[in-house]
């Protein structure tokens, strides 16, 4: 039976972790804002991370103290925190990714390769829509779908994302990944990407009908991340897929 430590227990994704780590016939621990990380690091097998950005770097320093290795679930990361999670992988197994479902990561693969096939004429967009408390956008998913597609095409996504549209913008630039975030109700997760070419659409989407398949695809990352050696470490690894 594996130990399971989870930051940010308490929240939506934290109470459907420990749900899919019982369902899988492991044990959980936990903490949220105040707790103490490097107790949870050092009583588990490996951490899961779905808090939020605050949290990351204590989190980083309590794992690398302890040796856990550590699947971090939490989105609206910024630059400097993947700086701090590429140093923290030079010690430690670490898993990032902003969605562990298994549906999202072959989404990605086939949006890569729907990307490499059709040149830039084809326009990307990306539409996602989440409940009404979600606090970062565009979303993490879409934000790994825009990765994936830039992939595709060749292109670097930090100088070819188009968001935040209002007012007068002009029009949309050629061979560019644009977003839209809605959100409202109780919406676990839609993501669209839609290549729009002249006169036809290909949409790839994916639905979300509830959190344990984000919780399920965490546990699996975790059972497998903690036979890994230190390095940086993805969801298309965990399933095979590169
Ligand atoms: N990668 C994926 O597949 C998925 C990622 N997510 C991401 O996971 C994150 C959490 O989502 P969700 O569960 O909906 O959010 P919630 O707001 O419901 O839960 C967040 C939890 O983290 C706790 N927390 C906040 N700050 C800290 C801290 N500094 N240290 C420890 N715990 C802290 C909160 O405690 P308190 O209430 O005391 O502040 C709360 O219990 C988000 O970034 C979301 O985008 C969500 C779904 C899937
Ligand atoms: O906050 C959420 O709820 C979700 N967050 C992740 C994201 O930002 O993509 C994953 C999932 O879509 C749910």
């Amino acid at each position: 039976m594996t130990s399971i430590g989870i930051i940010g227990s308490e929240g939506r994704m934290g109470v459907a972790l420990a749900a899919a780590i019982a369902e899988a016939g492991h044990k959980h621990c936990g903490v949220d804002k105040g707790g103490n990380v490097l107790n949870l690091a050092s009583d588990a097998d490996v951490l899961v991370d779905f808090s939020s950005p605050d949290a990351l770097e204590a989190t980083l320093d309590a794992c690398v103290a302890a040796r856990t290795p550590i699947v971090i679930g939490t989105t609206g990361l910024e630059e400097r925190h993947h700086y701090l999670i590429d140093d923290a992988a030079k010690d430690i197994a670490v898993l990032q990714t902003g969605n562990t479902s298994l549906g999202v990561t072959l989404l990605a693969h086939l949006v890569r390769e729907a990307a490499t096939r059709l040149d830039a004429d084809w326009d990307i967009e990306i539409l996602e829509m989440h409940h009404g408390k979600k606090v970062d956008a565009p979303s993490g998913t879409a934000l790994l779908l825009g990765q994936a597609a830039a992939a595709g095409r060749g292109i670097s996504l930090d100088t070819s994302s188009e968001r935040g549209r209002d007012g007068m913008t002009g029009a949309r630039g050629r061979g560019n990944i644009g977003f839209a975030s809605l959100r409202g109700g109780t919406v676990a997760g839609d993501h669209d990407v839609i290549f729009a070419g002249a006169e036809e659409m290909i949409t790839l989407s994916h639905r979300a009908e509830n959190r344990m398949i984000f919780a399920r695809g965490a546990v699996r990352a975790a059972l497998w991340l903690i036979h890994q050696k230190p390095d940086r470490y993805t969801m298309p690894q965990v399933l095979g897929l590169s």
